[in-house]
């Protein structure tokens, strides 16, 4: 029983959803985002290795769908410390039973929610407020050589995106789809 978090399965094995458990008083409130011990059970020994924070400025904006390749693979756990996100994950783990399905949640400044994202699954967001805050935790240092990406709009996902996407890095527009390749994806 865990005290800090309410850790809930999803519908793809090993993608959880974190309730981070807030402690409040009259000056406001304390809650713990990350737990060796509590996570434990899950984090399996991976340390993490680097935490990151992003600001992105509009409604509608959206990053993704990102992740590394060996040898840099790397579980995420991410949370949105201002404003309210969509985010997503996408199951690209050789031999899944659930591979190329998506779950999203909203992660918000007031849910206090958090995705734990393993190895194997490509990760992005889009803002459903200006000036949304994200924190990542990251269990491998970040590789640009081993960065790689599938494109957000792709069908061969069908992602419902909440809103149209008004912003996206030209890396990430750049991605192409991969339906006519999607099964290579899997070898
Ligand atoms: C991800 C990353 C980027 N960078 C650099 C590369 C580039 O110059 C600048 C911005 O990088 P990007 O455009 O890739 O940032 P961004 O699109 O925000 O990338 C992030 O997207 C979300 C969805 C994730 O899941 C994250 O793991 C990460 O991939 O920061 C680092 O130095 N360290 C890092 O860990």
């Amino acid at each position: 029983m865990s005290a800090r978090f309410s850790v809930e399965q999803t519908p793809l094995t090993g993608l959880l959803l974190i309730a981070r458990k807030v402690i409040g008083d009259h000056r406001g409130y304390l809650e713990r985002l990350f737990c060796t011990t509590e996570f434990a059970s899950f984090l399996d020994g991976r340390k993490i290795a680097q935490i990151n924070h992003t600001l992105t400025r509009n409604t509608g904006a959206a990053r993704g769908m990102h992740f590394q390749r060996e040898p840099y693979q790397e579980t995420k756990i991410v949370s949105c410390l201002r404003g309210e996100v969509f985010d997503v994950a996408v199951d690209l783990r050789k031999g899944s039973a659930t591979f190329g399905k998506w779950y999203g949640a909203v992660l918000s400044a007031e849910n206090h929610s958090s995705l734990y994202i393993p190895e194997g699954f490509a990760h992005g967001f889009q803002t459903l407020c200006s000036d949304c805050e994200m924190l990542y935790f990251h269990t491998a240092p970040y590789a640009a050589e081993a960065e790689d990406a599938v494109n957000m709009l792709d069908p061969a996902f069908g992602i419902e995106w909440p809103l149209a996407i008004t912003e996206r890095s030209a890396r990430d527009e750049g991605h192409p789809f991969i339906t006519s390749a999607f099964e290579s994806l899997k070898t």
